[in-house]
């Protein structure tokens, strides 16, 4: 790793961060909270990059654990910041954090659905992958397939939560061709993990500005300066490692 540049995460030394960050004595944070400037962040760089006159409608895709609750937090954000989002969300997770996002959500009137993503896709103007995050392995399982295919094969600018869902974590985009997609943004939470080394994308951003100095050292992430009231930094040649 050259001096000065951010540290590309396993899928281990990921997960074991975002544990710390929630044991009392050392992180001292709530799911709901990092979950929170996490979706915050999301929408922060959809703000950045897409203008709302010009991309009103955001489909939000959300998958069954912490990514997919990113990606409800944005959905909510993005209605404050003048968007039309609306949710694909097939597998609701049950419990109660989980519960409480859809219904602020749907406080909001932002539709919640759970069939149909080909129609939803074709009434979006840019989608959000908020399905799997660093916890994904192995082959996608229903009822997932049939969106990760339409990642696919949409023409619509796609913006990632964390990693591109049914990307290796840690090898990243493997396969060439019409069984994978590389999004138009990619939104790292905390650091990017090393999968992220394949993203050939438009822009690279950080999300999740909650690590405290003592762990950014700790853990030697180098996380960039994130700059006033901003939640988000695109990362740069200067701050990414070369691959
Ligand atoms: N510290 C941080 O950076 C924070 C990041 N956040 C976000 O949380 C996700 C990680 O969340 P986690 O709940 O651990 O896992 P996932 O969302 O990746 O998904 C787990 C979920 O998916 C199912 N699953 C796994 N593999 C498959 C598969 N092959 N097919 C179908 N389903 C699969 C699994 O059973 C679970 O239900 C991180 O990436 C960030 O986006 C937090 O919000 C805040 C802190
Ligand atoms: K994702």
């Amino acid at each position: 790793m050259a001096a000065g540049s951010i540290r590309y995460l396993t899928q281990k030394l990921a997960q074991e961060i975002d544990r710390e960050l929630m044991q009392p004595e050392v992180g001292g944070f709530a799911l709901e909270q990092l979950m929170e400037l996490a979706g915050f962040s999301v929408a922060q760089v959809i703000a950045k990059e897409y203008a709302a006159e010009r991309y009103p409608r955001v489909l939000v895709c959300c998958g069954p654990g912490n990514n997919g609750g990113d990606g409800l937090v944005c959905a909510r954000h993005l209605v404050h910041f003048g968007y039309q989002p609306s949710i694909y969300y097939p597998k609701r997770t049950q419990r109660q954090v989980f519960q409480n996002l859809v219904k602020q959500c749907e406080n909001l009137a932002i539709p919640v659905l759970d069939a149909n993503v080909r129609t939803a896709e074709k009434q979006a103007d840019v989608i959000v992958d908020a399905v799997f995050g660093f916890s994904f392995s192995g082959s996608v399982r229903e009822p997932f397939v049939d969106v990760l295919r339409m990642f696919c094969e949409t023409k619509r600018p796609i913006v990632a939560v964390d990693i591109p869902s049914g990307w290796d974590v840690e090898q990243g985009c493997t396969q060439l061709g019409a069984d994978t997609f590389q999004p138009d943004i990619l939104v790292s939470l905390t650091a990017p993990k090393l999968g992220a080394r394949t993203f050939r994308g438009r822009a690279h951003y950080l999300g999740g500005r909650f690590i405290p100095p003592e762990m950014d050292k700790r853990y030697d992430l180098n996380i960039p300066k994130y700059h006033g009231t901003d939640q988000c930094v695109r990362l740069t040649a200067d701050s990414v490692e070369s691959s």
